[in-house]
């Protein structure tokens, strides 16, 4: 390769490599197992260095959500937590491409990161088509459980959101029923449970469990003030 198109080139991946830690930050297993204190919590203060409303989606996936949100709404702050590098790599590389100061994401298992969750600081939660371990041997592996639900109580201001959405029926009513034996938490709809999606934008599991004509179930509930 002649010398100046190689220096190009390792530029523009140095400069890749630079934006992408800009927006992602790797938690591995056993550090936030052994020594989770030396992360920063999950503040707007923290990870944006600023006080906008902070949203999370956790196993966001190729962030889809969160990319269009974010420019849509430069005033809030969005965090995508992911467990997959691979799905996290596709995100990021579309927050590079569109320059969003008010996103990023977090390569970790979400259910390692609940003490770095801060008390009333989340606007919104997002959980979006989770893994359903459909297996009876590995229901334990959901993320959405009693402790889930305490968690999220803790770190949702009065009255932030947690919207809930999966094409598994099952697995959705699995999760109703958990959620509707929380009573520090309210429907924001009077039926008990919504169908189809809402949202402007479609993430990649979503149009793929659309695609096989898969229905989609989904509930939003809100922390009592
Ligand atoms: C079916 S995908 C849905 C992704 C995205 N929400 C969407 O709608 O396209 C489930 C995602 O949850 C992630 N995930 C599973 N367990 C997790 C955990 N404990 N912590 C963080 N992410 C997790 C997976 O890596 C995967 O990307």
């Amino acid at each position: 390769m002649p010398r100046r198109t190689f220096l190009r080139f390792t530029r523009a991946q140095q400069i890749d490599q630079h934006e992408q830690q800009h927006y992602l930050r790797c938690y591995s297993p056993e550090a936030l197992f052994h020594n989770w204190q030396q992360f920063p919590p999950l503040t707007s203060a923290a990870l944006f260095e600023n006080e906008q409303p902070l949203e999370l989606e956790i196993g966001c996936g190729s962030g889809e959500l969160l990319l269009f949100l974010a420019r849509e709404r430069p005033h809030t702050n969005f965090v995508g937590v992911d467990i997959s590098r691979k799905m996290l790599d596709k995100a990021v590389e579309q927050a590079v491409r569109y320059r969003l100061p008010n996103l990023k994401f977090i390569n970790a298992d979400f259910r390692q990161m609940y003490p770095l969750l801060m008390p009333d600081t989340l606007k919104s939660v997002y959980l979006h088509f989770p893994d359903p371990h459909l297996r009876p041997r590995h229901q334990k592996r959901r993320l959405l459980n009693a402790e889930f639900l305490e968690q999220m109580h803790r770190a949702l201001k009065p009255e932030g959101t947690l919207s809930v959405m999966t094409d598994v029926c099952d697995f959705f009513f699995d999760m109703l029923a958990i959620i509707e034996q929380d009573t520090r938490f309210q429907k924001c709809h009077s039926e008990r449970y919504l169908t189809g999606s809402d949202l402007p934008v479609r993430s990649h599991f979503q149009r793929v469990w659309e695609g096989y004509g898969e229905q989609v179930y989904r509930c939003l509930i809100q922390k009592k003030a």
